[in-house]
């Protein structure tokens, strides 16, 4: 696809990738991606703000030679340093010889990681700084963890353009580069809430602040770097009403205690049901929902962990670890948000048992707060194990 105009002298000279199914390992995209890059002309100099992928190299030499002569590009803005955004930088650079680099002050350490170019020498911009094109003034507002360290946004007031990185993106593939001219609303509808979900969710305080920082702006075009383009009147305000509402501290009505297990003969669900009469011994309104996670969809047990005041997960020993299904679940855990929460590992084992141990290892390791040394039993819970079950339940509701 070639350069577009967005308004005169900010030209789109980003890539359609259609295809891609996967992005950063750990998000499905079932409607492809864009990754969107803009030319902006004053009257004395030319920026390029975010390159892309080095997949897409020729296709988007091309759209910036369709924008611009690239011998006139003065400066490269990378509002963060994503390899989507930052893959073809080392050769752009090469090619664009007296452009300057501007990136944060994160950024321009992550960057010389990127790049591996001996002379990198970016020029460092702070919140507020800002560069005269000649008639287009771009100023930079930093955005840390939104959703790098380095990120940041680039506003453009005479045309009234916030350059907003991946805040407000999504990986959604349309011929068109504008929110007018989306033809398939739901899907995009999906995209931009998994696109959150995934990118943003992690940060909700840091998406608070994005959100103040561009308030009082008055954006006619949000040119994000994925997705389709945000107009005023159209989606944009709706966009940004949607972060601000998926970004509200979330507080539950009742204290809510998942309580998770597999197990292959009952066992380690006996002691599930005993962790629950614990919990609400001492705390006798508190939700607690018992899962045998083989029974449910993991999306839904990922959110109800993720959401929870506290969880406990309990896998019986087989061939001396946890089950994967256990595994799988907490590798849904949200590291960032979920930090110091209390958590309870349990299982029953034959002889050697070390599911408990490696659960609350891997606990550990996500910075939970562990409730003591977890719970095990050997086979068959005697009734001093379901007594201990309770125990560790009320210890767990304790700690709430
Ligand atoms: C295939 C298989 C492998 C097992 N491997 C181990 C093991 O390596 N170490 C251990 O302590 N127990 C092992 N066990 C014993 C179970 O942990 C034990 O039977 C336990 O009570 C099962 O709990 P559940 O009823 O909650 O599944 C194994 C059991 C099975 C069926």
């Amino acid at each position: 696809m070639a350069a577009r105009k967005v308004t005169d002298g900010v030209m789109s000279v980003g890539i359609l990738n259609p295809i891609m199914r996967i992005f950063d390992v750990v998000m499905r995209t079932d409607y492809g991606t864009t990754y969107n890059s803009y030319v902006v002309r004053g009257r004395e100099k030319t920026a390029l703000i975010e390159t892309c992928h080095l997949t897409y190299w020729e296709q988007y030499w091309k759209n910036i030679q369709e924008a611009c002569d690239p011998a006139t590009i003065d400066y490269i803005i990378l509002n963060h340093c994503e390899p989507d955004h930052s893959g073809v930088l080392a050769k752009l650079a090469q090619h664009c010889p007296n452009a300057q680099i501007i990136c944060s002050q994160a950024g321009s350490i992550y960057l010389k990681n990127i790049t591996n170019l001996s002379d990198f020498k970016p020029r460092v911009v702070r919140d507020g700084d800002s560069i005269d094109l000649g008639g287009k003034t771009l100023r930079f507002i930093m955005a840390p963890f939104l959703h790098w360290p380095d990120s940041m946004f680039t506003w453009c007031e005479e045309d009234k353009v916030l350059f907003s990185c991946d805040f407000l993106g999504c990986h959604y593939c349309e011929p068109h580069d504008f929110d007018t001219n989306i033809v398939y609303p739901t899907k995009y509808e999906d995209a931009f809430l998994g696109y959150y979900t995934a990118i943003f969710g992690p940060f909700p305080s840091y998406v608070q602040n994005g959100l103040a920082k561009i308030k009082g702006l008055d954006i006619e075009y949000l040119c994000n770097s994925h997705g389709p383009i945000l107009t005023k009147g159209c989606r944009l305000e709706s966009a940004m009403a949607l972060y601000d509402q998926w970004s509200q501290p979330h507080h539950n009505a009742v204290k809510t205690v998942p309580v998770f297990y597999c197990s292959a003969y009952g066992n380690t669900g006996l002691a599930a049901k005993e962790i629950k009469r614990g919990i609400l011994e001492i705390i006798p309104d508190a939700k607690v929902d018992v899962y045998d996670i083989n029974e449910h969809a993991m999306g839904d047990l990922q959110a109800q962990l993720n959401r929870s005041d506290a969880f406990a997960v309990g896998s019986p020993t087989i061939n001396a670890d946890a089950v994967a299904p256990v595994w799988e679940l907490l590798s849904h855990v949200d590291a960032i948000t979920n930090k110091k929460k209390p958590a309870l590992a349990f299982g029953s084992y034959g002889w050697s048992g070390e599911a408990v141990p490696n659960l609350i290892a891997r606990m550990n390791g996500l910075k939970l707060a562990v409730c003591g040394e977890g719970l095990k039993f050997q086979f068959v819970p005697s009734e001093s194990d379901l007594e201990r079950a309770r125990e560790a339940g009320r210890e767990l509701a304790r700690m709430l």
